[in-house]
């Protein structure tokens, strides 16, 4: 049976603080010139037949790569929070993440691991992953990212406990900066039961433990 939909605007741990709701719009074509100037800065010509369609191709991809800026947990879920008497852990992992690390708005490339201790509803599996998509597509820093996952999970389920371990490599720390290929940044957010009951924690690193390699 379906449960009545969760209304987001009662719990929305993501609310995204766009500029846009206090400030004028942007023009597609402004953000066309922008990227122009920036290549222009960059020392290119953006009037070679390579670089003439690139100013559109950027926005679109920013575009897709923070649409998660204007889904909501309503739409995503489309209903699909469930009664179940169960009370066991349920752990999604290795879920491919990708995001943009607000500083450089360079990519973050990594896996999420969620686990949740039922209590009373379940979620459908799939919708898991949908929220690590929804968040991972706003400009993020990994902290807030895992957060925003485990937050978005206690407040549509009210579950006994809530676990998010994200482990990514930011291509700011490998391709540019400190430039450290091989490094991996592990941020957790746990809620309930996994921050208050060691041995429940201990058996959700144990199920996730494995070594970490992004294979894209
Ligand atoms: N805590 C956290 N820091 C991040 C994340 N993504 C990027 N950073 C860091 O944000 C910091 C920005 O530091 P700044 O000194 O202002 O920027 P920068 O000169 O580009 O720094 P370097 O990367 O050290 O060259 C850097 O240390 C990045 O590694 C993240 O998800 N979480
Ligand atoms: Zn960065």
């Amino acid at each position: 049976m379906t449960l009545s939909q969760p209304k987001s605007k009662d719990y929305n741990p993501a609310l995204p603080r766009l500029i846009s709701r206090s400030h004028p719009p942007v023009t597609e074509e402004e953000m066309h010139q922008a990227v122009r100037t920036l290549l222009l800065g960059l020392g290119e010509d953006p009037d070679r037949e390579g670089l003439r369609d690139t100013p559109k191709r950027v926005v679109k991809a920013l575009k897709f790569l923070t649409s998660g800026y204007h889904q909501s947990l309503d739409e995503l879920l489309n209903g699909a929070v469930f009664h179940e008497n169960t009370d066991e852990m349920v752990l999604v992992r290795d879920i491919d993440l990708f995001s943009s690390c607000e500083h450089h708005i360079l990519p973050i490339l990594g896996r999420a691991h969620v686990a949740y201790i039922p209590d009373g509803k379940v979620i459908g599996l799939s919708k898991i992953a949908r929220i690590c998509e929804m968040y991972g597509r706003r400009l993020q820093v990994q902290e807030r990212l895992t957060a925003q996952i485990a937050d978005a999970l206690q407040g549509l389920l009210q579950p006994k406990g809530v676990a998010v371990v994200v482990e990514a490599t930011h291509m700011c720390m490998v391709m540019r900066g400190v430039q450290k290929p091989g490094s991996w940044t592990v941020t957790s957010a746990v809620r309930g039961m996994f921050a208050e009951d060691a041995k429940t924690r201990q058996e959700f690193m144990s199920l996730i433990r494995h070594s970490a390699t992004f294979q894209g």
